[in-house]
Parts: structure tokens; sequence; C-alpha cells
């Protein structure tokens, strides 16, 4: 069922700072900030040659990592996200193994223009799994 890593994401309070050290000292390829307000962060695309990495910055005033960043205020990776080719089959089948799907349950809009999902980190090694429409 678990498909290609599509990206890796990294919380960050500085946004332009962590931004300017991909594209300076790292030599990453970085995209311009895009806000997400249906999601609370503004997030940044890091093109590798075989996945991405997203910079997530918060955005309103219930961002969904604020209190991530409270509690690790120089960042850290917040969540790896896995391509699924059939979203709701993912979810319904994670479910009946007991997986808790966070919010409503429903796939939302991501910020690839697809169907995304989010699983609690408690449910796989204090890891959170955000599952994408491949
Ligand atoms: C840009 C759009 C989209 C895309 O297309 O790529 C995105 O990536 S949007 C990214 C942001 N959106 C989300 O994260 C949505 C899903 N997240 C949530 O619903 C919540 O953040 C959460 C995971 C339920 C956490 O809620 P929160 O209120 O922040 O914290 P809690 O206190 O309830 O946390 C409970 C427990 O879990 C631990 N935790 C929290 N976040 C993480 C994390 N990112 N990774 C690992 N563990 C996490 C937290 O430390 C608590 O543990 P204990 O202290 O042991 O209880
Ligand atoms: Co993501």
């Amino acid at each position: 069922m678990i498909g290609r890593l599509n990206h890796v994401a990294i919380a960050v309070g500085d946004l332009e700072k962590a931004c300017k050290l991909y594209r300076e000292t790292m030599g990453a390829k970085v995209s311009e900030p895009l806000p997400q307000p249906a999601h609370g962060v503004t997030v940044v695309f890091i093109e590798l040659p075989n996945t991405k990495v997203e910079l997530l910055h918060p955005l309103g005033e219930n961002s969904p990592i604020a209190k991530f960043l409270e509690k690790s205020p120089d960042g850290g990776i917040h969540h790896i996200c896995y391509e699924v080719d059939d979203i709701l089959a993912a979810r319904d089948r994670l479910k009946a193994g007991g997986a808790r799907v966070l919010g409503d349950g429903n796939p939302k809009i991501g910020a690839h223009g697809k169907p995304v999902l989010f699983l609690h980190p408690k449910d796989f090694n204090g890891t959170l799994v955000e599952l994408e429409q491949a």
C-alpha cells in the first residue's frame, strides 16, 4: 500500500534563515514561500533529486505546528509524507488496523494540489505521518 517518500517536513522558527541555509550553504533549489491558510502554515519546497524537503512556518493563530515549535524552538523534523495510490482505501485500512486519522478524517487538498491526510504520531513510532494521493 505505502508508496514513494513524497517529502520530509521540517518546522522552522525563522523561515528566511532556513531558506538561506538551504539555498546558499547547501546549494539547493528553494521555492518562494507559499502561504497555506487551510493548513495553518507557510511552506517552502526544497527540490532534491529523489524527493522534497518542506520547510514549515506557522501561519495564523491556530497553527498545528505552534506547539511543536514551542517545545523545539530551534525547529526539527515535523512529519514524513508517503504517497498512496488510493487515499480513502489507505485511510480505511489504517483505521481498521487501529491507527488514528487526524482532523475530521476526510482528506484536504495539500500543498501539491492533491488530497492529504495525517496519522497520529503516537501510532507510528513517534512520527507524524502524512499520506498523499499519488
Ligand atoms: C503544507 C500542507 C501540507 C502538505 O501538503 O504537505 C502539510 O504538510 S500541513 C503540516 C501541518 N499540519 C499538521 O501537522 C496537521 C496534523 N497535525 C495535528 O493534527 C497536530 O499537530 C497533532 C499531530 C495532533 C499534534 O497536536 P498538538 O496540539 O500540536 O500537540 P499535542 O500536545 O496534542 O501532541 C500530542 C503528543 O504528540 C506529540 N507530537 C505532536 N506533534 C508531533 C510531531 N510532529 N511529531 C512527533 N510527535 C508529535 C506531542 O509531543 C505529544 O506527545 P507527549 O508530550 O508525549 O504527550
Ligand atoms: Co507535508
